[in-house]
């Protein structure tokens, strides 16, 4: 059985061009322009409604207890803190809300929505981790956060003990019951698509 870390290596060139993406770099000097951002989080509001729905088919397809409240307590997460980030976000920055999905994130709802659909939870935890994991790479970097809050909570939202044990868990979760390689390799390329996009 294929295990993460060898997954991750077989797609070191899109995982790092995602993980050193301009975007990223921006975000860490807090230089995004503002139109960038307003477009990328808009995008990812669309992300992350169908991440919620994939996050409820892990809780709802995950084979013991244990597991299914780690899932649940994420979802909690997602569904608080990471929601009043976005509502903050989205109001600052006057971005009319939903937006029209661009390609990448048509591709990512696609990806989950056939995740969910497949009540697969090897598949549904392969997306989940490849989501997370790369968030966690980028956001893991060793520098001074930015000062504007815009900019800091969103790596904030995505570094630290807490969001570690999470990817920590996705890992050792994928390993259990063995990652889809088909999943993982769309959600790396849409990863870095993803962060194209915001620039138009
Ligand atoms: C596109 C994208 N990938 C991953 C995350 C983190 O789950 C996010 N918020 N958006």
């Amino acid at each position: 059985m294929i295990s993460s870390n060898d997954l991750r290596a077989a797609h070191t060139a899109t995982w790092d061009a995602a993980v050193g993406h301009r975007f990223v770099d921006e975000l860490w000097a807090g230089t995004v322009d503002d139109a960038v951002m307003a477009r990328y989080l808009a995008q990812d509001a669309l992300f992350l409604d169908a991440f919620v729905a994939l996050l409820g088919a892990a809780v709802a397809t995950v084979d013991a207890p244990g597991p299914r409240l780690v899932h649940a307590r994420q979802l909690g997460l997602v569904a608080g803190d990471e929601d009043d980030y976005f509502a903050r976000a989205l109001a600052r920055l006057g971005v009319p809300e939903p937006a029209e999905p661009l390609a990448a994130t048509t591709g990512f709802l696609a990806l989950m929505d056939a995740a969910r659909a497949s009540g697969d939870y090897p598949t549904i935890v392969t997306v989940l981790l490849v989501a997370e994991w790369l968030y966690l790479d980028w956001a893991s970097r060793d520098a001074d956060a930015p000062s504007d809050w815009l900019h800091a909570e969103w790596i904030e939202l995505h570094r630290g003990p807490a969001f570690s044990a999470w990817v920590g868990f996705l890992r050792d979760e994928a390993d259990r019951v063995g990652p889809d390689g088909a999943a993982f390799a769309r959600a790396v390329e849409l990863e870095a698509a993803f962060f194209d996009a915001a620039y138009g």
